[in-house]
């Protein structure tokens, strides 16, 4: 099962390798980090960051091994900004020349990079950025200016006190005239003593939620003040601006500036995966741990696990987590080979990988905050507490329904590319993901054939209903358009209703890219049919928290869908014996769940009351304050006593 959850025997080795490096090294102890004022939080990231480079130097770590070491430091800083997007904006809208150029630099780190793209102001209305870069021919420069207090650069990571270097989106304007927005490679800071180059003021846009998670992040202010930099560091793969000025636009199209957010979606859907089975192990382990009430005769009581109801809410949740690794796998995939596309000038893809990235982003880390927060709750009173590991990790999961595109707004563009599809449906057969809508008319008049909660245990019937909900959906929506003179009107009159669709196309992938992984890939009979379970419990779940669809959509009638809940009950006893082996395969270090209660011994009572005693408060009996400020109530007598 660590293999099927890896992906292959190589990729368990790898990640395995890294994370034991990681764990067994005392430069990434991370337990304290929840008692460090800010200013410390931040040296001690940076202390970890420059030792991992050094490692990933020294043992000639190859790229793979170097992102897992990475993600098993587990530290949001500057350098996930550098790989993650600096370098990937260049590699997609640079020229050769430009890459020829700037690479070498970055991925050598003798420059740090960041992505200045969000403003005070606007943030999801990527054409709404107000920062220019006006052209200026006698200087064939461009000058960098921020015009407005709603224009300072704000978010970005590394920004404030690290990066050297950052990939500015700003208005170009040349003559005068606006010609969209478009990225800028700009200096920040002096390569010699690290100090802001004149023209700029830089800061830290101050504490974010959580305490030791995202606050080891500098997310940086950015304006600029007439700040001048050579034409050549516009990225011009895109379009171009010649020394006369002269504005052209290649065979490339315009939504390649987007390009960036494709590949960072894509691996934002990857991580969903990570940080809800991490979750998920920790509450599965302490439910077992833990007991309540059923004691007969002076006998154990009842391990949490065996609750139904507790069930009902974790193995959703553990199989979601399944899931989702196999469509981040799936969808990685896709990615790699549009961006092979991408680099021959073949675009056909783009606009599908466009809505499976946004769409894909926006249900897992929706799925996955929402889940973190029910596996602390799963923990009851003790979830509470940092040394659950759970409230840190929710912190440190849920701006990713934020950053890189807000989720409805990704739904939104999933809702477009789905009504452009179905518009098209006369002349222009639907592939890949939206392939089903291509069968409109069996999906739209064929009603779902099953009797009995066993039929359910089929994945063609299983496939039916989720294609025949979202074709219905999506196909409604489309109708109702049609009615309004004015389409984006109808867009935003009807945009409720596009969002839902939305997510029922992709629930759809995630449940028949789930289904086709068991047809073709699972190394091991019974690995495959342990997964099976998971796979219907998925895809059932779905089915019953969503069946007011199913239902509205008159594709179900009420007894099949109370069969199927029949079914998921089934299929939690099925689960149950497993439980503990389906965590454990997600092959998670107690270092880096970070979790008493997660612990892999399980011994988490008396590992509990020890971490307790490693706080602060605890250091002497009489703390600092309770002199000054309590003992003067007790000893005085004031009137309002005798009330
Ligand atoms: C990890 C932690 C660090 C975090 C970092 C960050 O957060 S960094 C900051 C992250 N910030 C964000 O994520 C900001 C989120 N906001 C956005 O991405 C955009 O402003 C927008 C997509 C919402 C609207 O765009 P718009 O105003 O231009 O309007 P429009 O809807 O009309 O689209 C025009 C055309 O472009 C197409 N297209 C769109 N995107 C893509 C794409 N990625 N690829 C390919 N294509 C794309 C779209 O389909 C349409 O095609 P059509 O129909 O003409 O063939
Ligand atoms: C931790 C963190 C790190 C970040 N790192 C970076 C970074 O490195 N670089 C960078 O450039 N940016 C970064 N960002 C910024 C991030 O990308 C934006 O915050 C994000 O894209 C959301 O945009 P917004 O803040 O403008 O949200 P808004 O668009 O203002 O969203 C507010 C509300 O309005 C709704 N809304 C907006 N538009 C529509 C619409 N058309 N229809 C319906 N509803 C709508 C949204 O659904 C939401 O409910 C980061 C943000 C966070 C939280």
């Amino acid at each position: 099962m660590k293999v099927a959850w890896a992906g292959s025997r190589e990729a368990f080795q790898v990640s395995d390798r890294m994370a034991k490096l990681v764990a067994n090294d005392p430069v990434f102890e991370k337990f304290s980090k929840p008692m460090l004022g800010r200013k410390e939080l931040f040296k001690n990231t940076l202390r970890k960051a420059a030792y991992a480079w050094k490692l990933i130097n020294d043992l000639r770590l190859t790229e793979e091994e170097a992102k897992w070491l990475r993600h098993y430091i587990d530290e949001p800083n500057y350098t996930d900004l550098h790989w993650e997007m600096f370098v990937p904006a260049i590699e997609g809208q640079g020229t050769k020349e430009q890459k020829k150029k700037w690479l070498p630099l970055a991925q050598t780190m003798q420059i740090i990079g960041t992505y200045a793209q969000t403003e005070l102001g606007h943030g999801s209305n990527v054409q709404g950025l107000e920062t220019t870069a006006t052209f200026d021919r006698q200087t064939d420069e461009f000058v960098m200016h921020s015009p407005t207090l709603t224009s300072s650069k704000w978010w970005p990571g590394g920004m404030a006190k690290v990066a050297t270097h950052a990939i500015v989106y700003a208005r170009l304007i040349i003559d005068g005239l606006f010609h969209g927005v478009h990225g800028f490679i700009v200096q920040l800071r002096s390569l010699e003593d690290h100090s802001p180059l004149p023209g700029l003021t830089l800061g830290d846009i101050g504490m974010k939620f959580g305490h030791g998670t995202y606050n080891t992040m500098d997310n940086g202010v950015l304006r600029f003040d007439h700040v001048r930099i050579p034409r050549n560091q516009m990225l011009m793969r895109v379009s171009q601006v010649t020394k006369e000025g002269k504005y052209a636009q290649s065979d490339v199209p315009r939504q390649l500036l987007y390009g960036t957010m494709v590949s960072v979606r894509q691996t934002i859907v990857a991580d969903a995966s990570k940080a809800l089975s991490r979750a998920v192990c920790i509450a599965t382990r302490y439910s077992v741990v833990r007991r309540q009430f059923g004691s007969r005769n002076g006998g154990p009581e009842t391990q949490v696990i065996d609750y139904k109801t507790q069930q009902s809410r974790l193995f959703p949740l553990l199989a979601s987590a399944y899931a989702f690794r196999f469509v981040g796998e799936w969808l990685k995939s896709l990615y790699i080979d549009v961006k092979q596309r991408l680099e021959a000038n073949d675009f056909s893809t783009l606009p599908e990988t466009h809505a499976c990235t946004a769409g894909l982003k926006a249900l897992t880390t929706a799925a996955t905050a929402d889940g973190i927060e029910e596996c602390r709750k799963l923990c009851g009173g003790h979830g509470y507490l940092i040394s659950s590991g759970l409230p840190e990790l929710f912190a440190f999961y849920v701006p990713a329904c934020s950053y890189e595109g807000e989720n409805v707004v990704m739904m939104l563009q999933v809702a477009r590319f789905l009504v452009k599809t179905v518009s098209n449906l006369g002349y222009k057969q639907p592939v890949g993901t939206a392939a089903y809508l291509g069968r409109v008319t069996p999906l739209l008049q064929n009603n779902c054939a099953v009797q009995t909660a066993e039929d359910w245990l089929n994945p063609d019937a299983i496939l039916e209903a989720f294609e025949a909900r979202a074709a219905r959906m999506v196909i409604g929506c489309g109708e109702r358009l049609a009615m309004f003179e004015n389409p984006e009107e109808g867009f935003a009159e009807l945009s409720i209703d596009l969002v839902e669709a939305s997510l029922a196309h992709c629930q759809l992938i995630t449940v028949s890219v789930f289904i086709q992984k068991l047809n073709h890939e699972i190394p091991g009979n019974g690995v495959k049919r342990s997964l099976e379970v998971l796979c219907y419990v998925y895809a059932l779940f779905l089915l019953h928290k969503h069946q007011g669809d199913f239902l509205a959509t008159g594709y179900l009638t009420p007894k099949q869908a109370s069969l199927a809940n029949e079914q998921l009950r089934t299929l939690y006893s099925k689960v149950r014996p497993n439980a503990i082996a389906f965590v454990d395969s997600f092959n998670h270090m107690d270092h880096y769940l970070c979790s008493v209660l997660g612990r892999y011994d399980g011994n988490v009572y008396p590992k509990l009351y020890e971490a307790a005693w490693k706080d602060p408060l605890n250091d002497s009996d009489i703390v600092d304050g309770i002199q000054q400020y309590v003992q003067p109530i007790l000893k005085q007598k004031l009137h309002y006593a005798k009330l």
